[in-house]
């Protein structure tokens, strides 16, 4: 039988696996004048910028005319000031040697892709700025958060490498690569590096890096009193103090699990952790789609349910954020409306919330 995004999978996968190696190779090496502050005082580092390159680099080359809403662009690299210029070569010289190794893609070298292949400085960063695209209800489009959860990455903490396929402002095609998460959730300091795919109606999965041990994921029937909370770590991204309201309204005694990025949805696929709960604070921050569209895919397809707080599904066809969403509310089936009627009671006690 053929499965539908077969080939979509195949690159996804390839992308995010040469994209995990790649923030690998840089935080090991990691320089203090490597990460900027954006205007929205968030990091970004060579890491995020270079991992960008790589995977637009491979998903232009393989679907050429398919548009990329990626996180990052070209603004900070591309001036004459020492700063800019020693930054704009260290992305270029960690791309190219990314991009210079094998693939393990049957088509590599139809898309000009693999160790035969060189990318001009210019290709590379015009690869960047493929992500500009402004996203819309119709049509195929991928999203890309390159480095999610930068601030985790900069701890050597969780964050995760993050692409998914957009059609007709559906998610099809979700792949998160999740360098310093454990392979097995009951053996913490066991092998790490896991990568997690879904594809709209064919499940979800988790596998190593390489690909090997491929095993689906289900969220589990969590008894009463097992569950927990996954929030983040930054108390600015989403109101801990809410949370353990809501928690409070739930029962819930197990103190919350805090992760960086969407390592949090790849967990929650996996029953480690019941709720993912990611309400906005007071600073008016509107979401972006690259850091919801493959998390909320993985877990419809490990059985779970994922609306905005107010009960409502996420909307991927608006542009590049979640501009008609309130929040985030992501757990297993029969625990997620349980999780809309907590939330709604604690934000009638906390108003400014909801
Ligand atoms: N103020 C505010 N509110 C909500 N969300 C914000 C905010 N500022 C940034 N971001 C986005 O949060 C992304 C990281 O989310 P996390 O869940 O990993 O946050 S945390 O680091 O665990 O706290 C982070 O993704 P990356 O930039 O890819 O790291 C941001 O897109
Ligand atoms: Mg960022
Ligand atoms: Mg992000
Ligand atoms: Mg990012």
């Amino acid at each position: 039988m053929s499965l539908f995004f077969a080939t979509e999978r195949q690159v996804a996968i390839a992308a995010v696996r040469r994209a995990c190696g790649l923030t690998s190779t840089v935080f090991n090496k990691l320089i203090k004048n490597e990460t900027l502050t954006k205007g929205d005082k968030s990091p970004v580092t060579v890491g995020d910028f270079s991992a960008q390159a790589v995977v637009n680099t491979i998903l232009s080359r393989a679907f050429p005319d398919d548009p990329i809403i990626g996180e990052e662009d070209t603004k900070d690299l591309r001036g004459d000031s020492p700063e800019s210029t020693a930054l704009r070569s260290r992305v270029i010289d960690l791309a190219t040697e990314s991009l210079a190794g094998e693939l393990g893609l049957g088509e590599m070298e139809e898309w000009g892709l693999g160790p035969k292949h060189t990318h001009t400085p210019s290709q590379l960063l015009d690869a960047i700025d493929r992500g500009t695209y402004s996203g819309g209800a119709v049509g195929r489009m991928w999203t890309l958060d390159p480095i999610d959860g930068t601030k985790g990455f900069l701890r050597g903490e969780q964050f995760a490498v993050c692409l998914a396929l957009i059609v007709d402002a559906k998610v099809q095609l979700g792949v998160i690569g999740c360098p310093n998460l454990s392979q097995d959730a009951s053996k913490p300091d066991g092998p790490k590096g896991c990568m997690f795919v879904a594809v709209r109606g064919q499940g979800a999965e988790q596998m190593s890096i390489s690909g090997a041990n491929p095993a689906p994921v289900k969220i589990p029937v969590f008894p009463d009193g097992d569950l927990n909370m996954l929030e983040s770590v930054e108390a600015a991204h989403s109101s801990h103090s809410f949370n353990d309201r809501v928690s409070r309204h739930l029962g819930i005694t197990r103190s919350p699990t805090r992760m960086d990025s969407q390592a949090k949805y790849c967990a929650l696929s996996r029953g480690d952790g019941g709720i993912y709960l990611r309400l906005p604070g007071t600073s008016g921050y509107v979401e972006k789609i690259w850091d919801h569209a493959p998390g909320s895919l993985l877990v419809e397809e490990a059985g779970g349910v994922i609306t905005d707080a107010r009960g409502l599904p996420l909307n991927f066809g608006l542009g590049r954020e979640l501009r008609e969403n309130h929040g985030v509310v992501a757990a297993g089936k029969f625990v997620h409306e349980k999780v809309l009627a907590a939330v709604k009671e604690a934000s009638e006690e906390e108003k400014p919330n909801v």
